[in-house]
């Protein structure tokens, strides 16, 4: 989440010098010999003999490695613009990575090479590819020891001791129960989605850094007034405002990706993150100076904390600038809040369009928990049936919906269904894993794959299935870059969710409250699947949300 401007220079610099080499140096080439007019063809020779000879080179690196090539999507124009702008102009309207995985379904394969302009650019939908040992440009934006560095800082953090203590959930759900029954009282309607990430904001700020960000107490979006923002629903306050923009950052990043390397192309005359980018220094960065300088007092006069250090302390000891601990923290912040409070904002969602599952789950809640008891570590872990429903809504709407990896420099391969003709891959390549089509595969899940079906969960059978097809459901992914926080992302959903429940009788949703632009377009209900039933827009970027916001309102069970 750091300013892309380096990368803006390196690509203009790569660019210049392409078109220097590529048209310059042969038109000059052609003046001093005086080819006169046919001097315009030496830039086409140039070109023509540069692809033959990288099309040579890549296929002696192939069958060195007996591999085959990925399939490349054919366009109609040079560069296959036509595909980089269909692309860009489906990405507004698209379900979820739709627009992507349309590719799979024109080629029938489950990895392609998009090849915009001229650049090898692969997406797959085949999760062994995910297991490779890419460098890794993931929600950490960071590679190789780098990436092994932070991933040893941030392994204590989510040992069992840590993730087991239920004091921060106690103390955030209550909370969180206060404020929705404040908005469910003074409004016709409420954006619970907002609500989830707020909590899971508090939540993570408490639980990583030890700092108190107190979204729960900033100003709601209010029913009628809202906005459509950037993923959800906005507001004009300072907190808002900060929200705004790191949900905008994750917008740009997340188009970047899917465009590959040539996004700069896009960006050229102004960074579109940059803006951004301050407004969220600006407001994280008095919070996060003030921790810097706490620790470093404490330290230097020798007196024990109070409290045991959190992930922040051991980032400041560990990285030396603060703008780096920054944006790790944002990182981490991102990784924690939008991913848990996109499954808690879907779990809602989907219960209000089955009736029949949310009595069920209410059951389960008072079975295990009874009418106001609460959920502890090892309750959580008993409870079958709630963990059926998260698992049921992570498959159908998993939160990251697109994982971003490069290759090494040194061309590799990749698995394919032929085990003596692997793909080959190419080096320095971005390749991008899209695991919606996994989770909703009928061949993995049976005919009702697209249903909401949580009992699938109960049955031994697709125990038996996972065990020996663990790719089939990967919301985590899986491989050395696997989440550290999915014990406690699925303690802190299942805590909250139960204490709503035993609370709340009923949830509705209320489409007439979508802020202007949030409601699933007209065209989805020409498609098949899922795509034409959908009473929301589930959208992504980076991860999975709920375009404009979930407007529900909800009834308290005053038995
Ligand atoms: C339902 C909730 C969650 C889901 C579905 C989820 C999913 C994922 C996925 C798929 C990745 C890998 C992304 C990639 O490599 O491109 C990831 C990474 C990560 N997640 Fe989660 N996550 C969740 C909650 C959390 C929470 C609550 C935390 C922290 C408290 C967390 C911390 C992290 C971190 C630090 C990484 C980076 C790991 C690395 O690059 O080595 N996640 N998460």
């Amino acid at each position: 989440m750091a300013p892309e401007s380096n990368y803006r220079l390196r690509f203009l610099k790569e660019t210049s010098l392409q078109i220097f080499t590529g048209l310059l140096i042969p038109l000059f080439v052609g003046w001093l010999l005086h080819l006169g007019l046919w001097s315009m063809a030496l830039p086409v020779l140039f070109i023509l003999l540069r692809s033959t000879s990288n099309s040579y080179q890549r296929s002696k690196q192939a069958s060195a490695l007996s591999a085959k090539p990925i399939p490349c999507v054919r366009g109609k124009w040079p560069g296959n613009i036509d595909i980089l702008l269909r692309i860009v102009q489906t990405g507004r309207t698209t379900y979820m990575r739709r627009n992507l995985e349309r590719f799979f379904d024109e080629y029938g394969c489950d990895i392609l090479n998009l090849r915009v302009l001229w650049k090898d650019t692969i997406i797959t939908r085949d999760a062994r590819h995910l297991r490779y040992s890419f460098l890794g440009n993931g929600i950490f934006n960071s590679d190789g020891d780098a990436w092994h560095k932070k991933r040893a800082v941030t392994r204590p953090f989510f040992v069992r001791d840590r993730i087991s203590d239920m004091d921060i959930m106690d103390r955030q759900s209550e909370k969180f129960l206060q404020v929705l029954a404040d908005a469910n009282t003074s409004y016709p309607a409420f954006d619970i989605q907002d609500l989830f990430l707020r909590f899971t904001m508090d939540v993570a700020c408490e639980f990583l850094f030890g700092i108190t960000a107190g979204s729960l107490d900033s100003p709601l979006p209010i029913a009628g007034r809202a906005t459509l923002g950037h993923k959800g629903s906005a507001t004009d306050d300072d907190f808002g405002t900060f929200t705004q923009a790191f949900e905008a950052v994750q917008v740009i990043q997340s188009a970047r990706f899917l465009i590959g390397d040539s996004w700069p192309l896009f960006e050229l005359f102004s960074d579109k993150s940059l803006g951004m980018v301050t407004t969220i220094q600006s407001w994280s960065r008095p919070n996060i100076e003030r921790a810097i300088r706490e620790a470093k007092d404490a330290r230097e006069a020798g007196v024990p904390r109070n409290r045991a250090p959190t992930l922040l302390d051991h980032l400041i000891e560990s990285i030396a600038e603060p703008d780096d601990v920054q944006f790790e923290l944002l990182n981490v912040l991102m990784a924690a809040r939008d991913t848990t409070g996109s499954v808690m904002a879907f779990v809602i969602y989907l219960l209000c369009l089955h009736p029949d599952v949310a009595q069920r789950l209410r059951s389960h809640v008072f079975d295990v928990w009874g009418k106001d008891g609460q959920p502890s570590y090892a309750t959580i872990q008993k409870s079958e049936y709630m963990q059926a429903v998260l698992n049921e809504t992570l498959r159908i709407f998993p939160p990251v919906a697109m994982g971003v990896r490069y290759s090494r420099s040194k061309p590799s391969s990749l698995p394919s269904d032929d085990p003596n003709r692997p793909f080959f891959m190419p080096g320095s390549t971005q390749i991008t894993l899209l695991p919606t089509d996994i989770h909703r595969n009928k061949a993995f899940w049976g005919e009702d794959a697209d249903e909401f079906r949580p009992d699938r969960w109960l049955d031994p059978a697709l125990k038996q299935a996972l065990a020996t097809n663990p790719q089939m459901f990967i919301p985590f992914f899986q491989g050395p870059r696997i989440c550290p926080g999915q014990q406690f992302a699925m303690a802190e959903a299942t805590y909250l969710l139960a204490r709503i429940l035993q609370k709340y009788r009923k949830f509705e949703l209320c489409p007439e409250y979508q802020p202007a632009g949030s409601r699933p377009p007209s065209e989805w209900k020409q498609h098949n699947g899922r795509e034409a039933i959908e009473k929301c827009w589930p959208a992504s970027a980076f991860t999975l949300h709920i375009k404009g916001g979930l407007w529900v309102r909800a009834t308290l069970d005053t038995a």
